[in-house]
């Protein structure tokens, strides 16, 4: 009983038993080492071990602030939409998402869930994961749990062709000690065992003309990475599994390929109550920003969306500590003042006074901003540079040449991200949320007194040009329904031009 206790995923399927029975091995058999020498579970092992830290902190602006996921994480509202996108009623748990609750197409093998931005998929994506590798994730018996972002699939040149054994191994986790292959043949025996989850469909762009989309059914078969995942989600490519997809609202994915879909709503009033209880543990806190947000309509909105609700909190927090009165803005936020808040703190986080000595009692951002005009400029080209040419991460070529040098870095607007070459080069950088990076795009433009009109409402001009289909659509008709070719196209995401406007608009409107 302790061998199969101990060497869990060989006998997973036995485990509920065991905890029917609530078998706790006595402390002398405990003493009794256990080697297990099965390839597979060792390779478990080591999946639930890579995912358990990966998934441990939420990304943070500043690394020396990281949070752990479990301390902050607060439910969100998860509607059920049938294919028609008809409220079916909300989940309950995260263990839902897997069930069989509001399947409308039992062949397909994709549950999709979307959400505006920062509404929290990616988070919700890492809970998972972490129940998972925590082995909590109930009503699951998956052995084998594979986490990848979409745009990974957009860093491979159009020559670059993997197989899929490539892309569990090469790109996700590597089997040691597996001189036969057994690790792979099973999960091919298997895949009702393995659950994908594919992060952000909206940030794939591709630079290939795939109008028609070549069916990859042999796992062995080296192909380009997106074909791939196109037929990973379609199913042809170990079918069976089970996979998570996340997309932006509007994000066209056709219903023939999706077995449930869900949306993403936000923080309820309660949970935006937990949130902010879980943030401040500090009961002043606590209650002065309960007030405010009850005092501001506008702002409650703002805080439903977890992004914002974390920013204005961040902020708050920062800017309490420094002046004596600050208060969260009351009437008609807009995400730009938030953006603006968020900068004013990134810059002024040198100058908080140290515990104990007396807070400054006047604030002045116009002071803030002026002094890291600098480097607000060089933030701003670099969001411009990647917004132009379609981009998320930028190598450190890229950030020397917009002026940013390594003390900028701890600034707060850019994180690290592992390169996705397989060679551990951690020299790569993406701003903290792709909003953010729209809002500073938008800055660089009306920072830059050269820009003529033209150039300053580039965006607006792109965003009429293109028609409304979805971008993806238009380059996989198995998966967004429409065939029109596709030819490169620098500005391809639509949804971060968009963005981009909004926050122009504000800014113009301030001139
Ligand atoms: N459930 C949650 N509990 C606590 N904080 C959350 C939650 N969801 C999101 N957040 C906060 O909001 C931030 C943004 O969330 P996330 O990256 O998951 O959004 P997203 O929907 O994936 O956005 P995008 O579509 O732009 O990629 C997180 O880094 C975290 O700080």
């Amino acid at each position: 009983l302790y061998i199969l206790y101990k060497v869990y995923d060989a006998y997973i399927d036995l485990q509920p038993w065991l905890k029917e029975i609530n078998y706790q091995p006595p402390d002398f058999i405990r003493d009794i080492p256990v080697k297990n020498t099965d390839p597979i579970t060792r390779y478990c092992e080591k999946l639930r071990h890579e995912l358990g830290r990966d998934t441990r902190f939420i990304a943070s602006y500043a690394q020396r602030e990281e949070t752990l996921l479990e301390e902050l994480y607060t439910d969100t509202l998860m509607e059920l939409l049938n294919d028609r996108n008809e409220s079916l009623g909300h989940l309950e748990g995260l263990e839902q998402l897997l069930g069989e609750q509001g399947v409308f197409n039992p062949q397909a093998e994709t549950v999709l869930i979307t959400g505006d931005a920062g509404v929290g998929k990616s988070i919700l994506l890492q809970k998972l994961q972490r129940l998972w590798s925590k082995r909590e994730l109930e009503q699951t018996d998956a052995m084998f749990f594979f986490k990848f972002r979409c745009r990974m699939f957009s860093t491979f040149k159009e020559t670059d062709e993997i197989s899929l054994r490539d892309l569990l191994f090469k790109y996700n986790c590597y089997p040691d000690h597996d001189a036969d292959n057994e690790v792979f043949s099973y999960i091919l025996r298997f895949p009702k065992k393995v659950i994908f989850t594919f992060d952000g469909y909206d940030e794939i762009q591709e630079d290939l003309d795939l109008g028609n989309v070549p069916e990859v059914v042999s796992p062995e078969e080296k192909t380009h990475p997106l074909l791939v995942l196109i037929n990973l989600l379609c199913g042809k490519l170990l079918n069976g599994s089970r996979k998570v997809l996340t997309a932006r609202t509007g994000t066209e994915v056709q219903s023939r390929v999706i077995r449930k879909r869900v949306a993403l709503r936000g923080f309820s009033p309660a949970h935006l109550q937990t949130y902010t209880n879980l943030h401040f543990k500090d009961q002043e806190h606590r209650d002065l920003v309960s007030v405010q947000l009850d005092a501001s309509p506008h702002l409650c909105g703002l805080c439903s969306i977890p992004l914002f609700c974390w920013i204005v909190f961040k902020s708050f927090k920062h800017l309490r500590s420094v002046y004596d009165d600050f208060e969260l803005p009351e009437v008609c936020v807009t995400l730009t003042n938030i953006f603006l808040l968020l900068s004013e703190v990134f810059f002024s986080r040198g100058a908080a006074p140290p515990p104990g000595l007396l807070k400054k009692n006047t604030r002045c951002p116009a002071d803030t901003f002026r002094a890291g005009l600098r480097p607000l400029t060089a933030f701003s080209k670099l969001a411009l540079l990647g917004m132009e040419r379609g981009g998320f991460v930028f190598d450190q070529e890229e950030v020397a040449s917009c002026g940013l040098t390594e003390e900028d870095l701890q600034v707060g607007f850019l994180r690290p991200v592992s390169r996705y070459d397989a060679c551990g080069n951690p020299s790569t950088f993406e701003f903290l949320h792709l909003t953010l990076q729209s809002f500073l795009a938008a800055f660089s433009l009306v920072l830059d007194e050269q820009a003529t009109v033209g150039n300053i409402l580039k965006f607006f001009t792109e965003c009429s040009r293109r028609d409304n289909t979805s971008c993806l659509s238009c380059v996989f008709p198995c998966i967004g329904g429409s065939s029109k070719p596709r030819g490169k196209d620098p500005f391809k995401t639509n949804e971060h031009l968009q963005y981009a406007n909004l926050f122009l608009t504000w800014f113009l409107q301030c001139y």
